[in-house]
């Protein structure tokens, strides 16, 4: 007999983070039939710099894995045998000896409008004002509506509903995934079709983190993982990496697959104001994810030219 637990996994103590981290336990038990039982499979709860700030916008900090990098020191450390990630929130570039190339079946990927004013940022009354952080929706936003007003808003679902019931704000957005995940779907107004809003690289995508080197894990891991939802989420990562941008930069991407081994690929990068907006959109075979996003990734950064890409991404 083992010692329990069998498996530990790491995660940040958010609603999301552990509801993420209970569909990997419970994906865990049914591929597994050991780890199915009692206290077999245990979650650490891992407090990371992201979960500390919460009085300002996660874009002005800036700094990349701001809700990864003590999670993964656990890893390293031995501590925990795999990490549970967003993949949206995951850096481009992984400290040496950490891979994630596991990924769960992934959610819908799309945003979602929250708002009294009817089903779309169409519907706004001239001037209202969207609370977003994110530079990617913020720049969507005033894209598709410039006389609109952004506004920085943070905290839970409940707190940001709270503030649109209140009337601070007119609108806000999320992942459609997020709130899917935790049991509030009912909440959405209404999903935002892809053509009007790209979602960030990887949204709704769930993505387990282990050492390169731990063949157990890793093996453990290859029964839940999804091979669609990895190969979309490589494809959009390597986009990400041509640009080298993180998801606090204005870039948006998404692949979807097609009838006939095909993979379609959208890249999306914009000044934060909606003043400059590039657009990429390949078809390619799903046998290169990741030269089909680097092509994407290639054109839109010939589009926008070196300027640009200082502009946005502050190098
Ligand atoms: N940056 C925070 C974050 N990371 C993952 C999600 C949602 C779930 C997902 O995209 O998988 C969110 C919140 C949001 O953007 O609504």
């Amino acid at each position: 007999m083992t010692d329990k637990p069998q498996f530990r996994l790491g995660t940040r103590g958010s609603p999301l983070a552990l509801a993420q981290a209970r569909e990997v336990c419970e994906r865990l038990g049914k591929a597994h039939p050991a780890l199915a039982e009692a206290d077999a499979v245990e979650i650490v709860v891992i407090k990371t710099t992201g979960d500390l700030v919460q009085d300002r916008a996660l874009s002005e900090i800036g700094g990349k894995g701001l809700f990864t990098k003590e999670i993964e020191e656990a890893l390293l450390d031995g501590r925990i045998d795999a990490a549970v990630h967003s993949m949206k929130d995951v850096p481009t570039w992984l400290p040496d000896g950490l891979v994630v190339d596991h990924v769960l079946p992934r959610e819908d990927p799309r945003d979602a409008y929250f708002s009294p004013h009817g089903n779309s940022l169409a519907d706004l009354p001239e001037g209202a004002v969207v609370g977003t952080s994110s530079l990617r929706r913020q720049a969507q936003v005033l894209i598709a509506r410039p006389d609109l007003k952004v506004e920085p808003i943070r905290g839970n679902v409940d707190t940001r509903l709270r503030k649109l019931a209140e009337g601070q704000v007119d609108a806000t957005l999320l992942a459609v995934a997020g709130l899917r995940r935790l049991g509030q779907a009912d909440k959405i107004t209404a999903a935002i079709p892809t053509e009007e809003m790209l979602p960030a690289v990887a949204q709704g995508a769930v993505g387990l983190e282990t050492r390169a080197d731990d063949n157990r894990s890793r093996e453990i891991l290859d029964a839940i993982a999804c091979t669609e939802s990895g190969l979309r989420v490589a494809a959009e990562r390597a986009l990400l990496a041509v640009l080298e941008g993180s998801c606090r930069t204005p870039i948006a991407g998404l692949a979807e697959l097609g009838g006939g081994g095909s993979l379609r690929v959208r890249g999306l990068v914009a000044m934060p104001d909606g003043s400059e907006v590039y657009r990429a959109d390949l078809q390619g075979s799903v046998s290169d994810p990741t030269g089909l996003g680097e092509a994407v990734g290639s054109e839109l950064r010939a589009a926008g030219g070196s300027d640009f890409f200082d502009a946005i991404t502050g190098h």
